[in-house]
C-alpha cells in the first residue's frame, strides 16, 4: 500500500474539510481524485504530505506516518502543486536544480536527474530561460519536472492540466502515464471528468470532505442504479409499439432523442441489445444507428452527488 487514510477529520474553524475520509493507494497505480471546487482535495494532499495538521484520523505512507522528520519517506513523494511556483530570477535548469536539491545532495547526481527531467518533459531548449519567458503551457511542464527530477516512487498532483491549451493537456497526461511506466504510484486531482476515465486506474469521488465512491469505472457503474443506454434509430413506429416496447425487461425509460432517435435507459446489467433487436425484428421494423453506452463518470457523478462537475 502507498498511501492509507483513516477516518480522517480536518476543521478550518467551524467548516469540517474532511469528514472522516478513507483512502487506499494502491502501489504502481494512477489515482485520480475528483470532486467540486472546495470539496477538500488539496486539504487532503496537503494533510498527507504533512504540510497540514488535522483534527483526528490515521495517515500512513509505504507503512509510516509521516512526520516532520521522516526525510526517508519524503524523499520518495514528489508534488506539483496546483498553483505554480517557481523562482523568477531563476533558470529552467536552476529551478529544478532548486527543487531536486532538497532531496539529493549530491551535485552530480543532481545534474544528471535534472537533465533527465529537463528532457522528460521536454525543455531541452529552454533550459537557461526565466519562467517569465515560458508559456503557461511550457510553466506548467517546468513545475512538472521540479516536482519529479528526483524520480519519487509516488507523486501527488494537483490539478496539472488546469488552464492549459489542449496540446499541453495531453502532454501532460501521456506524461503521467510514462511517469506511471517507469514505476511511480499517482495521485492527482482534477475537474475534467473525460481525463480521470481517460488515464486512472481508479478513482475517488469526493464530496463535502467524504468519500462517497471509489472504485475502476467499470466498479462505479455498478453502484449507480443506471444502466446499459442504448440509443437507436427505429422508423415508422407506432404509439402502439412504443407502448409495448417500455414492457422490455429491465427497461426504465424511452425518450425521443430526435426525429426517428430514441434513447432507452435500461436499470441494470448489460446486454440488452439482444431483446431490443429480438424485438424489433418480431414487429419487422426498421432500424439504423443502434448503439450501447455504459455510464460513464459524468452520470456517476451526477447521480452520486446530485451536481454537475462541469459546471462548479
Ligand atoms: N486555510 C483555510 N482556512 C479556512 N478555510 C479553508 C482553508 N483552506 C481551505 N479552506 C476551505 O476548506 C474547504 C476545502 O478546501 P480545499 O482547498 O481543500 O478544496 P479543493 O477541493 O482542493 O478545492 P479547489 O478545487 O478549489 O482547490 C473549502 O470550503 C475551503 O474554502
Amino acid at each position: 500500500m502507498a498511501v492509507e487514510v483513516k477516518q480522517l477529520v480536518k476543521r478550518y474553524g467551524k467548516l469540517v474539510a474532511l469528514d472522516h475520509f478513507n483512502l487506499s493507494v494502491y502501489k504502481g497505480e494512477i489515482l485520480g481524485l475528483l470532486g467540486p471546487n472546495g470539496c477538500g482535495k488539496t486539504t487532503l494532499i496537503n494533510s498527507i504530505l504533512g504540510l497540514l495538521t488535522y483534527d483526528k484520523g490515521e495517515i500512513d505512507v509505504f507503512g509510516e506516518e509521516l512526520k516532520p522528520d521522516t526525510y526517508k519517506i519524503k524523499q520518495r513523494i514528489g508534488v506539483v502543486p496546483q498553483d505554480v511556483a517557481l523562482f523568477e530570477e531563476l533558470t529552467v535548469f536552476e529551478n529544478i536544480d532548486f527543487f531536486c536539491g532538497l532531496y539529493i545532495e549530491d551535485k552530480a547526481e543532481r545534474r544528471r536527474l535534472v537533465n533527465e527531467a529537463i528532457k522528460f518533459v521536454e525543455l531541452d531548449k529552454y533550459s537557461k530561460f526565466i519562467p517569465k519567458k515560458l508559456s503557461g503551457g511550457l510553466k506548467r511542464r517546468l513545475n512538472i519536472a521540479c516536482g519529479i527530477a528526483h524520480q519519487p516512487d509516488l507523486i501527488f498532483m494537483d490539478e496539472p492540466t488546469v488552464a492549459v491549451d489542449a496540446q499541453s493537456r495531453n502532454f501532460i497526461l501521456e506524461g503521467i502515464k510514462r511517469l506511471n511506466e517507469n514505476g511511480s504510484t499517482i495521485v492527482y486531482t482534477t475537474h475534467y471528468l473525460d481525463e480521470a476515465e481517460q488515464i486512472s486506474d481508479r478513482v475517488v469521488i469526493m464530496d463535502s470532505g467524504q468519500n462517497i465512491a471509489d472504485g475502476t469505472l467499470e466498479q462505479l457503474q455498478q453502484k449507480v442504479n443506471q444502466g446499459e443506454i442504448i440509443n437507436i434509430e427505429l422508423f415508422d413506429i407506432s404509439p402502439e409499439l412504443i407502448e409495448e416496447m417500455r414492457e422490455l425487461p429491465n427497461l426504465n425509460t424511452i425518450e425521443k432523442t430526435g426525429k426517428n432517435k430514441w434513447r432507452l435507459v435500461f436499470d441494470e446489467g448489460n446486454n440488452h441489445v439482444v431483446q431490443l433487436v429480438k424485438f424489433i425484428e418480431e414487429h419487422e421494423l426498421s432500424y439504423t444507428q443502434l448503439y450501447s453506452q455504459m455510464p460513464d463518470l459524468n452520470s456517476i457523478f451526477l447521480e452520486l452527488t446530485g451536481k454537475e462537475l462541469r459546471d462548479q
